[in-house]
């Protein structure tokens, strides 16, 4: 009998892509993904389960093993550091992470803020940078926070660009491009290789279909 293979999908903007990615991929999805608030989605058609996690926690569970598989975006990874393998770029549900500030921003010498949601990438991409920022960690909303004074730049992600214009904020520095990627437990690929490279072979057929 095959084995269950659990994946852990993460929930908002990501998730709708990402089934439709699978659908085409040919895995028979029911109509639970698309009108459900259910976090276990058992699909015992093809011995399958899914999780549906928030998205910066998707590689916590692949890391521990309650999870084969999941997707997760490459801020996530970046900000995360978890030990998985990251196996293919499903390229969907792309923006890039970037510095921006109000708009004649100059580099301050004494005591300069940058707030973000991502700490982690923040202080690598600063430290690589060469220079030195308190970092102010938030939730949400990061471009309140040079218009309130909390912090003179932010990092953040952005995607249309939409925030930042009606915000009155420019972009400073582009750190990164992001888009989603299929991450692996590293002994749930040992114990189920054929699974999942198989898994990645028709993702992979898919993402070069819609690219071509
Ligand atoms: N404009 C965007 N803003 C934020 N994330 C985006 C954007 N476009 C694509 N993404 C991807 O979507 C993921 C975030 O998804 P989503 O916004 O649903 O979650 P979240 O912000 O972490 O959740 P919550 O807002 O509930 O805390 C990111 O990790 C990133 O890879
Ligand atoms: O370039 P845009 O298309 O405008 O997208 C970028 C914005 O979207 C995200 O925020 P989100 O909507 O997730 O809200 P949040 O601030 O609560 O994280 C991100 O943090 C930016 O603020």
């Amino acid at each position: 009998m095959t084995e269950w293979l659990t994946v852990a999908m993460p929930k908002g903007r990501i998730f709708e892509e990402a089934v439709e990615l699978l659908r085409k991929a040919g895995y028979q999805l029911p109509s639970e993904f698309d009108d459900s608030r259910k976090l276990i989605i058992d699909v015992p058609e093809e011995n399958m389960r899914f999780i549906l996690a928030k998205p910066m926690d998707v590689p916590t569970y692949v890391e521990h093993g309650v999870a084969d598989v999941g997707v997760a975006g490459k801020d996530v990874m970046i900000e995360e550091e978890r030990t998985v393998y990251e196996v293919l770029d499903l390229k969907i549900s792309a923006c890039y992470m970037a510095v921006a500030g109000l708009p004649g921003y100059e580099k301050k010498d004494i005591n300069p803020k940058v707030a973000s949601k991502y700490p982690n990438l923040a202080t690598q991409y600063f430290k690589e940078q060469g220079e030195q920022v308190e970092i102010i960690k938030l939730n949400g909303s990061i471009e309140l926070a040079p218009l309130i004074g909390l912090a003179d730049r932010i990092v953040d992600i952005v995607s249309t660009g939409r925030t930042l214009k009606e915000n009155g904020l420019v972009e400073l520095e582009t750190i990164v491009p992001i888009t989603s990627r299929l991450i692996v437990n590293p002994v749930s690929y040992r114990m189920q290789d054929e699974r999942i490279d198989q898994m990645v072979e028709r993702l992979s057929k898919v993402i070069e279909e819609g690219t071509e």
